[in-house]
């Protein structure tokens, strides 16, 4: 079976990468995933300067999946552009930059930056961090994200992509998809980012079990999976001449599978990926081959999109 995905100028000999915010903060975890069997990188998610994040814990496995409250700790976007600079673009994994800025101003300079390299990588906007204290989601801002995609196309001119929360209602998918393509430009959307503001509980200790916002935190893995799928094809309906990468609740080729079929162009992984480690690539990889074998599919394309209804 031929695993290959490719968009947006990138070749993936597989559908799978990291998702951003996973083994992707330092050079060390970014060359793991590229030494690993995983098809493409992302780094994560960064701002104008260095930052600590959170107090730690921070980051919690639960039974079905995990917490996180990180606080957006990252080396700072020039430590990444560094990274990109420095990189073999033409080793066959593309990489992937994640842009979280604390402002529209901090994403602007960013992106500009990004733009004088010049360089092949492609960056993904990261409009849903749930985890900076009294910030709110631009991404449950529809008006808010019109006007930062807006700025940031003026600033921006190559493809680009952007980083959602889930949306759980369908008058939202409406609008948001509406925001998203009056933007040519944006070629995909990335979904989903982690169930904001969850709470889990350890019952023997009676506590929560992440330090930060009173333990409130992403939600992520196994919980997430429906939610992950819905956004996934419902942006994949909604959305014009542009890809979907699915994200949530990937541990097996089955999530992975699930997710190409409702459209996912290529399948991100989190949770699992920071409990297994990189070897889940070759594992998610080879499960993903023998459900197409197993199913008689070639390639991706011939599943692609095609979930059926009732
Ligand atoms: O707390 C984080 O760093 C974080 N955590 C997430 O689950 N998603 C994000 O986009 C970010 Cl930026």
């Amino acid at each position: 079976v031929d695993l290959s995905v490719s968009w947006l100028g990138v070749n993936m000999e597989n559908p799978l990468y990291n998702a951003s915010g996973v083994m992707c903060r330092s050079r060390e975890e970014l060359d793991a995933v590229a030494a690993s069997a995983a098809g493409a990188l992302i780094t994560k998610s960064c701002t104008l300067l260095p930052r600590e994040g959170n107090p730690e814990p921070r980051y919690a496995k639960a039974p079905h999946g995990s917490i996180n409250s990180m606080g957006l700790p990252n080396a700072g976007y020039q430590y990444y552009l560094d990274y990109a600079k420095a990189y073999d673009h033409q080793g066959g994994k593309p990489l992937f930059v994640s842009v979280s800025g604390m402002s529209l101003e901090d994403n602007l300079e960013m992106l500009a930056a990004f733009r004088d390299a010049d360089l092949p990588c492609l960056v993904e906007l990261n409009l849903s961090c749930p985890n900076l204290p009294g910030k709110p989601q631009i991404g449950y801002d529809f008006e808010a994200s019109s006007h930062v995609l807006s700025e940031v196309v003026k600033v921006y001119h190559k493809p680009f992509g952007v980083k959602l929360p889930p949306y759980f209602d369908p008058v939202h998918f409406a609008e948001m998809a509406s925001v998203l393509n009056s933007f040519p430009s944006l070629k995909y959307v990335t979904c989903i980012n982690s169930v904001g503001n969850g709470l889990v509980i350890d019952l023997d200790s009676e506590s929560v079990v992440i330090k930060p916002k009173g333990g409130l935190g992403g939600i992520g893995g196994d919980y997430v999976l429906p939610t992950a799928l819905a956004n996934v094809r419902e942006f994949y309906r909604l959305l014009d001449d542009k890809h979907v990468i699915g994200c949530g609740g990937v541990k097996s080729g089955r999530e992975a599978f699930m997710h190409i079929l409702a459209g996912a162009t290529a399948v991100q992984v989190g949770t699992c990926l920071y409990e297994e480690g990189a070897a889940c690539f070759a594992r998610i990889r080879d499960e993903l081959a023998a459900l197409m074998q197993e199913k008689g599919y070639a390639t991706l394309a011939d599943f692609r999109g095609k979930l059926k209804t009732m």
